[in-house]
């Protein structure tokens, strides 16, 4: 993941990224409403760029050699069933690495037990909005960051509950690896592994969006007397299922942890370990992290940064946040956005809370935006170099994985498109062929229905919302692993993951 060294302090750092369906009414009025005064925005003046492209690339390869023998920059979803932990987990752990504050958690547990949920006070920091505290849930996807002594790392705390899947998606298509948290307590963790548990839901989502690592943390073991057993009996039910999910055994860990009493994080010992300490030996999840591996990624390849926010920045002009997909931007840049025929220059660049002269694949960024209209910039929107731009596709062709079903797929099927923090009414135009799993080779041509757990390559329309149908910046996987992945739901179910092939118009 790149970003150079820091620049300056950042002004307003908006730690909460909120997908479309939960706005607050300025996000609203931003991203949907046109409600920006344009002229001022259009005023603002736009910085000048600092490298030619050549040079940029340059200074980023010696940025990331330097990274690669210092820090290395990765970004992590923190994904399970709702209540399993995960935002306990993560206040509990920022507490531990220095990263909140004793007078932060002292105010922290005072406001939740005056609002009446002390149990949630390791969650206050990360669940922020007023309705996520008095529900107890994460709705959004959580920014936070943290370093360990190998790795600087970026955390999406993501919405367990079912209802927020597609923010759970919008929040995992932003990272590199996963921390898969479940609960230990007795019966609680079989309802988050039965089918329609979003343990199962949110690993295959993670994997189908191109995350490959994962780090299992076995949570609340404090509620089964630190037992081993329950330990060794969660671990055998998800090792197949991980396995079965495309996930190598390789590239996932299991950890036992006590995220409310902060045991096995960074360390394990003193009393509340006492028990765990009599089987187990192994890494922290700290050590665990500190293994995970950064994926290559793609510099040379031109920008492609799908917006996953949009919010007012300083003074009058607009910021928006996502995650550089690929290729690398500077301060200064004209970028597109598409759909639409705007473009926007880059005032100024922020990760980790820091001002930049640029970003590189890898990296989630917020951008502040000068010289745009604001009309065409969406939730979904991709901001890109006006000379490559990413394609338009109201119709593509895809091969998918097909799920669990109920009701098998015909052609013409009413489906939901996802595509990074953008989701779509679309159809399944044409079942174009049955390909076997393994080889992907083609089975039956023209087939008349898809059932459970087959593979297929099928044509994808976009449906019109209202009195237009718009396009969506996509791209044949070939081209961007990252633009060419998508997820297909129905009322409320993921039924099948695929990649886009060819855009055909
Ligand atoms: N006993 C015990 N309770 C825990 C532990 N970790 C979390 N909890 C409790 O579990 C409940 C849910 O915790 P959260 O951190 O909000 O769970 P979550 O997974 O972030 O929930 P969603 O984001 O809404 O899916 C809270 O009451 C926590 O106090 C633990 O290690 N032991």
């Amino acid at each position: 993941m790149g970003s150079p060294a820091k620049v300056g302090k950042k002004a307003a750092p908006p730690t909460k990224t909120a997908p479309p369906a939960y706005l607050d009414q300025s996000q609203l009025d931003l991203s949907g409403l046109n409600l920006v005064n344009k002229e001022v925005s259009k005023a603002e003046e736009a910085p000048k760029m600092s490298f030619a492209h050549d040079k940029l690339l340059e200074e980023v390869r010696k940025s990331l050699d330097a990274q690669r023998k210092g820090k290395q920059a990765l970004s992590l979803v923190v994904i399970g069933h709702v209540d399993a932990g995960k935002s306990t987990l993560m206040g509990r752990l920022l507490y531990e690495l220095g990263r909140m504050d004793e007078r932060t958690r002292a105010a922290n547990e005072r406001n939740s037990t005056k609002a009446g949920k002390s149990s949630f006070s390791w969650a206050w920091s990360l669940d922020g909005t007023s309705e996520e505290r008095e529900r107890g849930i994460t709705m959004d996807v959580a920014l936070e960051s943290f370093s360990t002594t190998k790795r600087q790392i970026t955390v999406l705390d993501a919405p367990g509950h079912k209802e927020f899947i597609p923010n759970m998606i919008s929040g995992a298509s932003r990272a590199d690896c996963a921390l898969l948290v479940v609960d230990a307590s007795t019966g609680e963790f079989e309802s988050g592994f039965e089918r329609g548990g979003q343990t199962r839901e949110h690993l295959v989502l993670a994997r189908s969006l191109g995350v490959a690592q994962v780090i299992v943390a076995i949570n609340k073991l404090d509620q089964v007397q630190w037992g081993k057993n329950r330990y060794e009996e969660i671990c055998a039910l998800l090792r197949p299922f991980l396995t079965q999910s495309g996930f190598h055994s390789a590239k996932t860990s299991f950890i036992p942890i006590g995220a409310m009493l902060g045991v096995n994080l960074v360390a394990c010992e003193g009393e509340d370990a006492k028990q765990l300490l009599e089987w187990y030996q192994g890494p922290t999840l700290v050590d665990l992290l500190d293994k995970l591996e950064p994926p290559s990624r793609d510099i040379t390849a031109p920008a492609r940064i799908p917006v996953s926010n949009i919010f007012k920045g300083q003074g009058s002009g607009i910021s928006v946040s996502g995650r550089v997909l690929s290729g690398v931007v500077q301060v200064g840049e004209r970028l597109r956005i598409l759909p639409g025929d705007e473009t926007a220059v880059v005032k100024s660049i922020e990760v980790e809370e820091e001002n930049v002269p640029w970003v590189a694949a890898g990296s989630n960024a917020i951008l502040a935006l000068v010289s745009v209209d604001s009309v065409q910039l969406t939730i979904g929107s991709v901001l890109c170099p006006p000379a490559n731009p990413v394609p338009l596709a109201l119709t593509f062709t895809a091969r998918i994985l097909i799920f669990d079903l109920q009701v098998p797929i015909i052609a013409g099927a009413m489906v939901e498109l996802f595509h990074h923090s953008r989701d779509v009414p679309a159809s399944v135009s044409k079942l174009i062929a049955t390909l076997d799993r393994a080889s992907g080779k083609v089975v039956k041509s023209n087939p008349r229905v898809l059932g459970k757990a087959s593979s297929a390559e099928v044509q994808i329309t976009i449906r019109s919302t209202g009195s237009s149908t718009r396009p969506i910046p996509l791209e044949p996987y070939a081209a961007n692993k990252a633009m060419g992945r998508i997820l297909i739901r129905r009322e409320g179910e993921t039924i099948a993951a695929g990649i886009v092939m060819e855009v055909l118009g």
